[in-house]
């Protein structure tokens, strides 16, 4: 039974925000119709809270320690992001505060699954990931009329994201729309074979070591194809279109910016720093080079007369020409860069773990053959090649986990959290733990399969790897970027045996998002 307090403590709208999380909630099986279960769960939440401590009392850094460590010579001072948040794990333990500063935000950081499970649960319908402020500043201070208060993109937040997602999910999530970008990823990928045989010495078959530069441009063309619907020529580095390397180099730029000005303290909100003053540049070049080749796909349909639309980007412009425009530069913002980092990650995994990769071989040239083009027919059961890229984001994530405003009163880790607190989710720094991963150090695609063999290897708590994120809010370009990968590997398992004989330890380095530092010089033998 609930106390009369706990009754008073459950206020509508908390019911409402389970209610409609319910409905879109993706990673659990939370359903709509167990709306009595949730309030139940909602009221539970309500009383831990009556008996939680003060928020207050959650211990970590002062203002002054943050200050003082950021500086030259302090404990903190260039240190990478996932170091110094291990860091203040070992002085303050698996929650802890770190305080705003510059006009920034508190950051609650939590290492405990149970507090993921709350936020998640309770997030809402219009959940609310921080560290996006700077973008939509940008925004609003555009002066040519693309964005105003209403249309900010995914960079936005509550009923303005909510219907920008509405209106762009069905194109860029429903599976059935995998047709319209299975085509021209293959096309780019078969380039990248092509580049690989030109670019690997002749007789040791290593490629150089700057290979990265390749996967990113690899991954650059995979979403611009789609976000801008023309192929740009950056990836056999050949009659590139004049304006890709601009956009290419400056999404470079506003990557590097965003975690100074987003995440770190900063004080460009007082006066335009050298990093924001690079910021803006590069999100002026980005966006008017996504809005020229948005006009030109709506003249190429509109001289076409009346269809569904043949593309990603022919089916958003049908919806409107600002979300068109919008989203294919929000694509190319939130998709390069993360894709050329699991890319990579991919790809060094399976160089160097030689019985996994032959397993998987047989199962692309029993399912897919040595030069049938990719299909949705013949991608369908792949059950392997799916198992070898979740195993990979488990080793090498794209980044710490997640993080999300809370959207009510919450009892985290013990402590009252009030609603409106900002939370770094850090489960991805939970993803080599033997609790959670048995062989955890170990790459074991077998882990993701339905198998019964590898019962004790299979992953018990939902909330732990969530590299796609979670909910409403979780990434628009999952599909995309899913079958990117799963195109990229096999085609090149396909084609190559992949190794790889350096040492890979520190083989990533955390700028936020985890790049590959070590040099990629893999070696690629033709098969027989
Ligand atoms: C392997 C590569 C990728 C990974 C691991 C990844 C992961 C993520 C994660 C964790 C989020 C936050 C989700 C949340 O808050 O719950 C996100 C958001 C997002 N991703 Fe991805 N992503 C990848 C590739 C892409 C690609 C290729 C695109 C575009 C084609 C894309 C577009 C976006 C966008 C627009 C958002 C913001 C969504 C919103 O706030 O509504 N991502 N991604």
């Amino acid at each position: 039974m609930l106390s009369s307090l706990a009754r008073r403590q459950l206020r509508r709208s908390d019911l409402n925000t389970i209610w409609t999380c319910a409905k879109y909630s993706t990673a659990v099986n939370v359903k709509a119709d167990t709306i009595a279960l949730e309030s139940s769960y909602t009221s539970a939440l309500a009383e831990e809270w009556q008996a939680a401590k003060p928020f207050k009392s959650i211990p970590g850094p002062t203002k002054f320690q943050m200050v003082r460590g950021f500086m030259k010579g302090g404990d903190f001072h260039g240190m990478p992001f996932d170091t110094f948040i291990k860091l203040c794990r070992q002085r303050y333990g698996d929650i802890y505060l770190l305080p705003g500063m510059f006009g920034q935000s508190t950051n609650l950081i939590t290492f405990n699954l149970e507090d993921y499970e709350k936020i998640f649960r309770t997030e809402g319908p219009y959940p609310v990931r921080p560290g996006n402020e700077v973008i939509f500043e940008y925004r609003l201070a555009r002066k040519d009329g693309l964005y105003d208060e209403g249309n900010l993109g995914v960079a936005g937040n509550g009923t303005q994201w909510g219907k920008f997602r509405h209106a762009v999910n069905p194109v860029l999530m429903q599976p059935r729309n995998t047709v319209l970008y299975i085509d021209p990823t293959q096309k780019v990928n078969n380039d990248f074979i092509e580049r690989i045989r030109e670019i690997r010495h002749p007789t040791t078959l290593e490629v150089p070591e700057d290979f990265l530069r390749e996967i990113k441009r690899l991954a650059f063309e995979s979403v611009a194809v789609i976000a801008l619907d023309k192929e740009l020529g950056l990836v056999r580095n050949k009659n590139a279109v004049p304006e890709a390397q601009e956009l290419f180099n400056n999404l470079q730029t506003f990557n590097a910016s965003l975690y100074d000005l987003g995440i770190k303290p900063s004080i460009h909100r007082y006066i335009k720093t050298p990093t924001y003053k690079k910021f803006e540049k590069s999100m002026d070049t980005i966006t008017d080079i996504c809005r020229k080749h948005v006009e030109e796909t709506l003249q190429r349909i509109e001289g076409r007369g009346a269809d569904d639309g043949k593309s990603v980007l022919e089916k958003l412009v049908k919806i409107d020409r600002k979300i068109a425009t919008i989203m294919a530069v929000d694509m190319l913002m939130f998709g390069v860069d993360p894709t050329s980092s699991i890319m990579s990650a991919v790809l060094l995994c399976i160089a160097t773990n030689p019985e996994k990769q032959e397993r998987l071989r047989k199962e692309i040239l029993t399912a897919i053959g040595r030069n049938d083009a990719f299909s949705m027919e013949n991608m369908k059961n792949l059950p392997y090649l799916r198992a070898c890229i979740k195993e990979s984001m488990r080793l090498y994530p794209l980044i710490f986990g997640n993080m999300r405003t809370t959207a009510m009163d919450l009892c985290l880790s013990g402590y009252q959290v009030p609603k409106g607190t900002h939370v770094f989710l850090t489960s991805n720094m939970l993803l080599k733990e033997e609790r959670y991963f048995p062989q955890a150090n170990e790459f074991m695609p077998e882990r993701w399969l339905r198998t019964k063999d590898m019962d004790n290897l299979k992953i018990t708590n939902p909330f732990v790897f969530l590299p796609f994120g979670f909910g409403p809010r979780s990434c628009v370009g999952k599909r995309i970027v899913e079958l990117q990968l799963e195109i990229t590997l096999a085609n090149i398992v396909r084609n190559f045996k992949v190794e790889y004989n350096y040492p890979t330890e520190n083989a990533f380095k955390n700028y936020f998002m985890n790049t590959c530092v070590i040099p990629l010089k893999f070696k690629f033998t033709d098969l027989k």
